[in-house]
């Protein structure tokens, strides 16, 4: 892909979003392969070493999706499959990422689009539930603080939930928060690797700027301003397409680079930690069992739920306006299984 005169040029990138330290390879299927995010989503996870089979289901364009992703010069085997073939698709699967579903338009809350993901969501999780119980699966699908919940309560319906396995992809947050901390610290992303907890949609969206050396210091507007635009960072892109469509390539680049740290953890590699949305002890005192703290990823998903360490004075209050909306969001998640 790369020539080899400019390949110094695109080391470090590439390194940033895969990283590869086994042999052991995976079948990843996406589910929503044909979509806004799902394109690019297959094409990035051809490009990951650890990925050895990609199976790309959609309700429209998977097989033609598949066609072309497949003639990339990477070792994985690539197969589409159409509307009819969601369990071929899933079968013998150990990753399965969900892109699947309507985004926003200007003006809509993620909230907005409970009403048509959540049956989207739902069926794919009972689909992965029989053919492929033990599949880590990984949500993209928004509301993601209410389609994990789904998700878990599908899963469990079926009595083949394991917590371990079950990730809310919140890792856009974390890629805003470091990229926008970058901007307005004058440094690199690589710098500013900012644990993002709470949940993935505006005030549950939780920067711990204070954790990060190149946060720490900042004050006053410039502090207020940076967290709104982590926080709202998404509204930024859904206001900027105008009508078609929300964060896309982002995102997949996102949904790349967790898949990776996931294969990574799978495959043995020891201390891949990253935020995400998981069932959580952390908050469930308070009624919230969902919740995006750092993770550590190992040979069976999560493998330990970190605390999200001191915070500063506004730190708690932001924390404060999380939890009752995103306890809000969770119980609509499994209200609508039950
Ligand atoms: N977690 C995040 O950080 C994040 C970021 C961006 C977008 N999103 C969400 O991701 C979702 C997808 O966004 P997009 O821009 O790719 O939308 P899109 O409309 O471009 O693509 C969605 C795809 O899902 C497919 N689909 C619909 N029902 C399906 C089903 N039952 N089975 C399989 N496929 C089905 C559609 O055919 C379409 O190809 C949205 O809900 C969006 O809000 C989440
Ligand atoms: O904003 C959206 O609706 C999509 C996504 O959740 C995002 O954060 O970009």
């Amino acid at each position: 892909m790369f020539a080899r005169n400019a390949a110094r040029a695109f080391t470090a990138p590439s390194a940033r979003l895969f990283s590869s330290s086994s042999a052991r390879q995976t079948k990843v299927t996406v589910l929503g392969a044909g979509g806004g995010i799902g394109q690019p989503l297959s094409l990035l996870l051809k490009l990951d070493p650890l990925v050895s089979n990609l199976s790309l289901y959609d309700i429209r364009g998977a097989p033609g999706v598949a066609a072309d992703v497949s003639h990339v010069d990477t070792p994985s085997e690539v197969n589409g499959f159409a509307m009819e073939n969601l369990d071929a698709a899933l079968e013998g699967t150990k990753v399965v990422v969900i892109p699947a579903g309507v985004p926003r338009k200007p003006g809509m809350t993620r909230d907005d689009l409970f009403n048509t993901n959540a049956s989207i969501v739902r069926d794919l999780a009972a689909a992965v539930a029989r053919v492929a119980p033990t599949a880590h699966i990984l949500v993209i699908s928004n509301p993601v603080n209410s389609t994990v919940p789904i998700v878990a309560a599908t899963l469990e319906k079926a009595g083949v939930f394991d917590p371990s396995r079950v990730f809310g992809v919140t890792t856009l947050d974390v890629v805003r928060a470091s990229r926008f901390l970058a901007s307005v610290s004058g440094t690199t992303p690589s710098e500013c690797d900012v644990p993002v907890v709470g949940g993935h949609s505006g005030p549950t969206i939780v920067p711990l700027l204070s954790q990060v050396a190149k946060g720490k210091g900042l004050q006053g507007e410039t502090y207020e301003q940076l967290v709104h635009r982590i926080q709202f960072g998404g509204d930024e892109v859904v206001k900027a397409k105008d009508g078609a469509g929300s964060a896309t390539l982002s995102m997949a680049y996102a949904g790349a680079k967790f898949t990776n740290s996931l294969l990574r953890g799978l495959n043995g590699e020891k201390g891949v930690i990253t935020p995400t949305f998981v069932k959580n002890p952390l908050f469930a005192d308070k009624g919230i069992d969902f919740f995006s703290s750092p993770v550590e990823l190992g040979v069976n998903g999560v493998e330990k739920i970190h605390p999200i360490g001191p915070l500063s004075a506004e730190e708690e209050k932001l924390l404060e306006a999380c939890l009752p909306e995103l306890k809000k969001n969770i119980e609509k998640g499994k209200a609508f299984v039950a």
